[in-house]
């Protein structure tokens, strides 16, 4: 019995879509899902029950910050992270590994893992495949992730190589040191950069692995949206078909939209929640900056055509207000519409691709959103 289940539902008729169910230890996730992230076990300002009234199925959580703070053995002590933060439904941690390279600097990479100083203290730190894991195991996440460089870009591509044939080593340590696979779903990670025969190089060493379930890294790293959509377009069909495929750190309403097309199921991205602390909104009419001055004495809602907490009770006059003022309550209430934006968003993506009638919703949505087609 391994800790996961993925059942493929249907394939979209005209796209590369795909609608999936998937089973885990705390319960079921309708793919393709959008998964807001709460990096220091929060989504910030949000509250389970809001996350719930959100309809969120699954948050993320991540290695490294938890490491450091509280420390990976006192959330272990309190029964692990679903206990430590009241969320009973499930979760996915990443490694750790795009965290030390995004966070710290004086970092230096071995083939025993990466050595660097922590961001907070300065004191140097250590993390191996076998640290991140023992850290992962310890958090209790449903769905965990390697211990993988995302390699920056540009790089040489003599660089890439190299890197991701570590980053099959490690994926290899890995499983040696993970200790509930029945409990805890690993997943691979394929890199290469954005070199196709890299990326598929990547995508055989990781196959023979035969994870439970994989992820596509290394992109959306500053590349042209174009680069990142073709990257993308050769990497899904050499994912297997019956496996969820998992894309990191991606992304706004359109790349969701490109990632769904083109047969991804998972996503994730801090966007909703980092855009709502400084009062930007997504919204069905495109974005709306609600602390500029031209929403002073708008009553209306957020968006006229939203159903959340936010959007059912307050004006974006009030709105503005309270995040010109540094109210924590303005940033509650934005982050809780931009959460529930993507997450309705892509319920009802899944209705399109039930329905085979994904490329007329995305047209609808780009046309109403503002993004040229
Ligand atoms: N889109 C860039 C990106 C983002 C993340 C972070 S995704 C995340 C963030 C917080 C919590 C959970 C997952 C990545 N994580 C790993 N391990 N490898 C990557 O190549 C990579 C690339
Ligand atoms: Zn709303």
């Amino acid at each position: 019995m391994t800790a996961i289940r993925f059942e493929l539902l249907k394939t979209e008729k005209h796209t590369g879509a795909r609608r999936g169910r998937l089973h885990t230890p705390h319960g079921v996730i309708e793919t393709p899902i959008f998964m807001p992230v709460g990096t220091l076990a929060t989504v910030k300002t949000l509250s389970p029950e809001e996350l719930k009234e959100i309809g969120a199925q699954i948050i993320l959580s991540n290695t490294y910050h938890l490491w450091l703070r509280p420390g990976h053995d006192i959330v272990k002590e309190a029964g692990g992270l679903h206990k430590f933060m009241n969320w009973d439904r499930p979760i996915l941690t990443d490694s750790g590994g795009f965290q030390v390279f995004s966070l710290s600097d004086l970092r230096k990479i071995t083939e025993e893992g990466v050595q660097f100083r922590n961001h907070l203290s300065g004191e140097k730190l250590f993390l191996s495949p076998e640290k991140a894991i023992e850290i992962e195991n310890d958090l209790g996440a449903d769905i965990i992730m390697a211990f993988d460089e995302c390699p920056p870009y540009p790089a040489d591509r003599q660089y890439l190589k190299d890197s991701l044939e570590r980053t099959t080593r490690w994926a290899k340590r890995c499983i040696a040191a993970h200790q509930r696979p029945d409990e805890q779903a690993l997943f691979g990670i394929i890199q290469g950069g954005m070199d196709k025969e890299l990326r598929r190089q990547s995508a055989e060493e990781l196959l023979e692995l035969d994870f439970p379930g994989y992820a596509v890294g290394g992109l959306s790293v500053g590349e042209p949206k174009e680069i990142m959509n073709e990257v993308l377009e050769f990497t899904t069909p050499l994912m297997p078909k019956n496996k969820p495929r998992y894309l990191m750190g991606v992304g706004s309403p359109d790349d969701l939209f490109e990632g769904v097309i083109r047969g991804i199921d998972m996503f994730d991205c801090v966007l909703p929640t980092r855009i709502a602390r400084n009062g930007t909104c997504m919204t069905s009419v495109g974005k709306v900056v609600v602390r500029n001055a031209t929403y002073a004495r708008d009553f209306g809602p957020l968006d006229p055509n939203c159903d959340c907490y936010t959007c059912k009770n307050y004006s974006r006059a009030y709105i503005r207000h309270l995040i010109k003022c540094d109210e924590v309550f303005g940033i509650r209430l934005t982050s809780i519409h931009n959460v529930h934006f993507l997450v309705t968003m892509m319920e009802n993506i899944r209705k399109a691709i039930d329905e085979d009638r994904l490329l007329e919703y995305k047209h609808a949505f780009y046309e109403s959103y503002g993004y040229n087609m």
